[in-house]
């Protein structure tokens, strides 16, 4: 059954469980008390958690799906890892499911995996961990299919820390009860790290009742599945293709919208630029182009300068 099963759905079983994993090497960092940060650029910090809970992720991914392409935040990592890193067991509850046809033929050569392993890292250095996630994004000719979103300092009400959210467009999402919000208010989510005066003027614009800015594209997307926020709105380049391809998925999958301010869907092929050039926005409602059209064309315009 289970070596019979479509690859994405192996390939999201394995996706699975190799988050957690990773969650606990992001855990076990932080107990450890050595971040190990570099500065990868203006407020783009790496930690030791970065760095190894990618190796994890990668080394596991390439040694169960050699021929498939994975692009991870970090960049080329060595992945001559131990063996307790190496995860090599598929979620068989995930696998029971029946997998989209529109999925079902897929080759390894559709296939793009981008990892971000540790999505929120100016938030972990800083101790707001509630706000990490480790996002696994499949993409399939080019388009957002599958995501994992897994965030290892959630603690459930049974005490068991850690837990992952799962979304496939065709079959629908896991891991979470999926939440409206309010339907007399509008609450925009959006970045606490990386704001400027542009992406300001397109917050105004929505004159919300209330703007949460927390870490993560991963965290912004679950504020909106959880009924916390309408919208995800983040008006400037710098977010790149392994934080929105995840997102975007589980997002979609439960019937929401993910693309850039002027309403396109970005790209996921291997040779797509990383930075998503016109920024993010997200919402769960059904009038996502209503949004679109309220921050003014001259705002959208000056946002970015490449279609991505
Ligand atoms: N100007 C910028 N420079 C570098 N990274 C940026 C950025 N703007 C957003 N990002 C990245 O996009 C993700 C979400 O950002 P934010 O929390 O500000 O919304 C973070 O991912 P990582 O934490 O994985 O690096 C963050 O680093
Ligand atoms: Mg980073
Ligand atoms: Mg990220
Ligand atoms: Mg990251």
């Amino acid at each position: 059954m289970t070596t019979n099963a479509p690859l994405i759905m192996r390939i999201m079983a394995l996706s699975i469980n190799t988050a957690k994993r990773a969650g606990v090497i992001i855990r076990d960092v932080l107990k450890q008390g050595d971040l190990g940060i570099v500065d990868k650029g203006k407020n783009d910090p790496q930690t030791e958690a970065d760095r190894s809970a990618q190796r994890c992720i990668i080394a596991s991914l390439a040694k169960k799906f050699p021929s498939i392409k994975i692009i991870g935040e970090e960049g080329g990592s060595d992945l001559n890892v131990c063996d307790e890193w190496l995860v090599g067991e598929l979620d068989e509850t995930f696998l029971k499911q029946d997998c989209p046809a529109d999925w079902r033929d897929a080759k390894p050569e559709d296939f793009v995996i981008w990892v971000d392993p540790l999505d929120g890292t100016a938030e972990y250095t800083q101790g707001f961990v509630e706000h990490v996630t480790v996002l696994i994004g499949i993409a399939i000719k080019n388009s957002a299919v599958g995501g994992i979103i897994h965030q290892p300092f959630y603690q459930q009400s049974s005490g068991e820390l850690g837990r992952t959210i799962w979304g496939l467009k065709g079959l629908g999402t896991g891991g979470f009860t999926a939440v409206k919000p309010p339907a007399n208010e509008f609450i925009i989510t959006t970045t606490r790290s990386h704001s400027n005066a542009l992406h300001q003027k397109a917050v105004d614009v929505f004159n919300a009742s209330k703007v949460l800015k927390v870490g993560g594209a991963g965290f912004k997307v679950l504020q909106l599945l959880e009924g916390k926020a309408h919208a995800y709105v983040f008006a400037t380049p710098g977010c790149k293709k392994w934080d929105t391809c995840a997102p975007e998925a589980v997002l979609e999958a439960s019937g929401g919208t993910l693309t850039n301010i002027n309403g396109e869907h970005y790209e996921y092929h291997e040779n797509v630029e990383h930075v998503n050039g016109r920024g993010v926005l997200a919402s769960v409602g059904n009038n996502h182009q209503e949004l679109v059209e309220k921050i003014p064309l001259e705002v959208r315009q000056a946002v970015g300068t490449k279609q991505t």
